[in-house]
């Protein structure tokens, strides 16, 4: 028997797959679906897992069977088939599982319809699948005869993260945020480098790597590509990525238990620490301190930290003068808004693995129109291809205009304030500094005036937000213009035309 066959390194292997499983499909669909596989026995390259009932080996044929049989290719080699199989007496090897499974269970054995609870998971179960597209496929055929095997059924070796409950404190991974589904371009090239880098490194190269950008510009997708990466390749690294919201959760959580010690120990004896969206736990001062303390044991010992936050260390108010600086030993580095060559990557990317086959122009007009942030990008593309698959019909540049109306109207008037200032001012041949200048002249003053008006149109700010890009005036000063416009464009038609022309270039 060689070394890829005993026992014990085949129930290793099985609880590096489990914990794998666990990780690519969160805890809920693992503890419903997953975790109740046992392992019932091989033959040569054939492997058996058992589940407990015929509906639960055909769901989890359907669902995981590639995943699961790709996961046993690349551990063990010689494993060239997974099938599942049932034993019913599996039922009893998961005695912690969650009452919503084992009830479905046993409708289903019973031949009842599973109870509403059940149908929930499945709708989540299948949505994590089919996002992964695997293709590799658990090979089918007469069944060789299994010789059982009670070693494998025992219980699981347990992995690392198991034992020390870190999956209480680290986030699931989306299994689409890889480094591979990452476009880049120019606005994100740097962060894209250095997340790489930081990923690969056997040494730590910069500490900590600190990511900040705009909504929905990739902060997640990187923090989460690093991850993988480095569970990847390295896999006997700790690793932990979570929210800084749910630092602060588990923060209190130890400080009302008492257990902070615990909570220290947890958070400073990982290799590597992502804490996402930092800007959350600022101003919240035991949080933040907290935070602090561990980021310097953790750096002290040279070890990874990755941070993001939706601004530069610098710029984060709030935030205490020592903890700037020592944010700023590191790389900081920023993820630009998108530029038009880079919305037309990701799109054609998640074009072609959506398999729906949407024309070119219908992605030009989408990158040209969506300059808002990537999360609203791929919203419009999954709202066509969903609207395509369901209606089966082909995808045009007419039907997606029309069925994306309101998301479009939404970016045209998401123009800033400063291109406003600047568009009126030209119009008007005056200063783009008289936008903010006190000068009443009326050659100023009415541009001002038709400027504060179309900020109010044409951009989500408030009246205060407004009065301040204008020379710090008052909201009530934004309100008299915007009547004042009204009123002019009510009672005089040229004016009107010429208040509507600068409107429909600014909307492009
Ligand atoms: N360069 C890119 N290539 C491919 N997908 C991207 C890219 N940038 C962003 N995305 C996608 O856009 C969506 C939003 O990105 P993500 O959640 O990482 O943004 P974020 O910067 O963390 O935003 P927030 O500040 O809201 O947390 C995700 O689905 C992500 O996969």
């Amino acid at each position: 028997m060689s070394e890829l066959n005993s026992d014990a390194l085949l129930n290793a292997q099985w609880a590096r797959i489990r914990g794998r499983l666990r990780a690519e499909y969160g805890e809920a669909t693992f503890r419903s679906w997953l975790k109740p596989l046992t392992l019932a026995g091989r033959r040569g390259g054939d492997l058996r897992v058992a589940v407990p009932s015929r509906f639960m080996r055909d769901w989890v044929t359907t669902h995981y069977g590639d995943r699961i049989k790709a996961l046993w290719s690349t551990e063990n080699p010689e494993i060239r088939s997974v099938e599942v199989i049932v034993d019913s007496a599996c039922k009893t090897s998961s005695p912690e599982e969650a009452g919503g499974e084992d009830a479905l269970v046993e409708a289903e054995d019973a031949g009842q319809p599973a109870p509403t609870m059940a149908v929930a998971s499945l709708a989540v179960a299948s949505g994590a699948a089919s996002n992964l597209g695997r293709v590799v496929s658990i090979a089918s055929g007469a069944a060789p005869a299994f010789a059982g095997n009670t070693a494998l059924a025992t219980p699981q070796v347990m992995l690392r993260d198991e034992i020390d409950g870190f999956d209480d404190v680290s986030a699931p991974l989306d299994p689409r945020l890889t480094f591979d589904n990452f476009v880049v371009g120019k606005s994100n090239e740097l962060a894209h480098a250095a997340a790489y880098r930081v990923a690969e490194a056997e040494t730590v190269p910069f500490n900590p790597l600190f990511l900040y950008g705009g909504v929905g510009l990739g902060k997640t997708h990187l923090m989460h590509a690093i991850a993988w990466h480095i569970r990847r390749r390295k896999p006997h690294k700790r690793v932990i990525y979570l929210s800084a919201e749910k630092f602060m959760y588990q923060f209190i959580r130890a400080l009302r238990n008492k257990s902070t010690m615990a909570f220290k120990e947890q958070f400073r004896s990982v290799d590597v620490l992502m804490v996402d969206d930092v800007q959350f736990i600022i101003g919240k001062e035991s949080t933040q301190e907290e935070f602090f303390h561990t980021f310097n044991a953790l750096a002290d010992q040279n070890r990874q930290v990755i941070l993001s936050a939706d601004k530069s260390p610098s710029d984060l108010e709030g935030l205490e003068e020592r903890m700037r600086s020592r944010l700023g030993w590191g790389l900081v580095a920023d993820i630009h808004p998108t530029t038009y060559e880079l919305r037309l990557g990701i799109l054609q990317s998640r074009a072609e693995q959506s398999g729906v086959e949407i024309p070119v122009k219908v992605l030009e007009f989408l990158a040209h129109r969506i300059a808002s942030n990537v999360r609203e990008l791929e919203g419009a593309l999954t709202r066509i291809t969903a609207h395509a698959t369901l209606v089966g019909r082909p995808v045009t540049l007419e039907s997606a205009q029309e069925l994306l109306k309101d998301l479009l109207r939404a970016n045209d008037r998401r123009v800033s304030i400063e291109e406003i200032q600047r568009r009126v001012a030209e119009h008007f041949n005056i200063k783009l500094a008289d936008m903010q200048s006190p000068r009443r002249a009326r050659t100023v003053a009415r541009p001002r005036q038709i400027a504060m008006y179309l900020a109010k149109q044409l951009t989500t700010r408030s009246l205060p937000e407004i009065g301040r890009k204008f020379g710090g005036r008052d909201h009530t000063t934004v309100m008299h213009a915007v009547k004042k416009v009204e009123e002019l464009c009510a009672g005089d038609s040229s004016f009107a035309e010429d208040v509507d022309l600068l409107k429909r270039m600014l909307e492009g």
